[in-house]
């Protein structure tokens, strides 16, 4: 019988597979032409749009974000493994409004700008940043338009999988998965140990995604901020610091230009929407004001809020650390100001 159901299983991940790796008709593709170079795709521009690109192009750049910290060459990682990796990672994003494979790409896109033309690429071993591009990548794998909070309003099985950070340990989960596919695992060359530590950077790194986790580490990452303590051997305060990168590069869409800063709002105000439709109409509870429609005359207002509480105090901490990291802090407040205008008119 136990043969019976290992055949069993093993059909299932073959369907499975099927589902969630990409076909090789896209690795033909994606392999078959050259990675454009990081300068034309514009790659190391804190401005980076990424609306301007074809879905190939976000594969491709991804592709050369690795090659451009010389990942591949140093953990033998094949061409064709990294591409279908990355594939398949986009292949697991849902066609949501807001977290979506374009939203995961910009993520890693600034990382990858942290970690060149910031200052961070010299305070990071390899393994550190192929964790944190793996991380930023994966982040939100999977994600349904929906928070944590309605995960647990409807009952949802992950909210009973995992009573906290629910989301984010579903995102991480995923990320392991696709790592564990046959032809996808860009860490296959890494030492058990090697292999253990990455996993365990990517794991803390998406997690703290979650910004219930970065309220309760904020606090701790200020404190080592201003006492100049900034001793980055330290593996806890290295941790504190990778995951406030992580929350920065996830909120950076605040940094962008204005235009395009109005474009990405409009996104996530749409999807915030669409739940407290849900939450009003089917499960019959007031939704909270940033997810309500009848409340969208506030967006600006709540925009400010938003800055001012989370994003200008994270960007501020950052450029502490790392001086090439102000365009950061300036874009932000040059948004606010952007926002407090329209807030003005209203
Ligand atoms: C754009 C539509 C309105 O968007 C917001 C409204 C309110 C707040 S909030 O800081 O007051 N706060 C956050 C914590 N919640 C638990 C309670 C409410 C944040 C946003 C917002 N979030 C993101 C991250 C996805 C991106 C973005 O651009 N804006
Ligand atoms: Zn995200």
């Amino acid at each position: 019988n136990v043969l019976r159901l290992t055949a069993k299983q093993n059909v299932a991940f073959e369907v499975l597979s099927y589902h969630v790796i990409a076909s090789e008709e896209d690795v033909q593709r994606v392999t078959s032409v050259s990675v454009p170079e990081a300068n034309q795709l514009r790659l190391y521009a804190w401005e980076f749009n990424d609306m301007v690109l074809t879905d190939d192009e976000t594969v491709l750049s991804s592709v050369r974000m690795f090659i451009e910290l010389d990942l591949p060459k140093k953990l033998h990682i094949p061409h064709d493994v990294i591409c279908r990796w990355v594939l398949s990672v986009k292949k697991n994003y849902r066609p949501v409004i807001y977290h979506n494979w374009r939203h995961a790409f910009n993520v890693a896109q600034t990382m990858f700008s942290m970690l060149t033309t910031g200052g961070m690429n010299v305070c990071m071993s390899d393994f550190e940043r192929i964790g944190l591009l793996i991380a930023c990548l994966s982040h939100d794998l999977d994600h349904r338009g929906t928070n944590n909070a309605f995960q647990a309003k409807v009952d949802a099985p992950l909210a009973k999988l995992y009573t906290t950070s629910t989301l984010e340990h579903h995102h991480f989960d995923q990320c392991i998965m696709i790592l564990q596919t046959e032809g996808n695992n860009i860490l296959q060359a890494l030492s058990p140990d090697d292999y253990k530590l990455v996993v365990r950077y990517i794991e803390v790194a998406i997690l703290s995604t979650d910004l219930a986790l970065y309220f309760r580490k904020r606090g701790e990452f200020q404190k080592l901020v201003e006492t100049n303590e900034e001793h980055w051997s330290d593996p806890t305060k290295k941790e504190l610091l990778r995951g406030m990168m992580m929350t920065a590069c996830d909120v950076a869409a605040i940094c962008k230009p204005w235009e395009i800063q109005q474009v990405v709002a409009k996104l996530v105000a749409s999807e915030f929407f669409q739940q407290g439709d849900i939450e009003r109409n089917q499960l019959h509870v007031e939704p909270i004001p940033m997810m309500d429609r009848a409340k969208k005359d506030e967006l600006p207002k709540m925009q400010v809020g938003f800055i001012d509480s989370i994003c200008l105090p994270l960007y501020k901490m950052l450029s502490d650390v790392d001086p090439g990291l102000t365009p950061l802090y300036e874009g932000c407040k040059q948004n606010r100001d952007n926002w407090e205008k329209l807030q003005e008119e209203h």
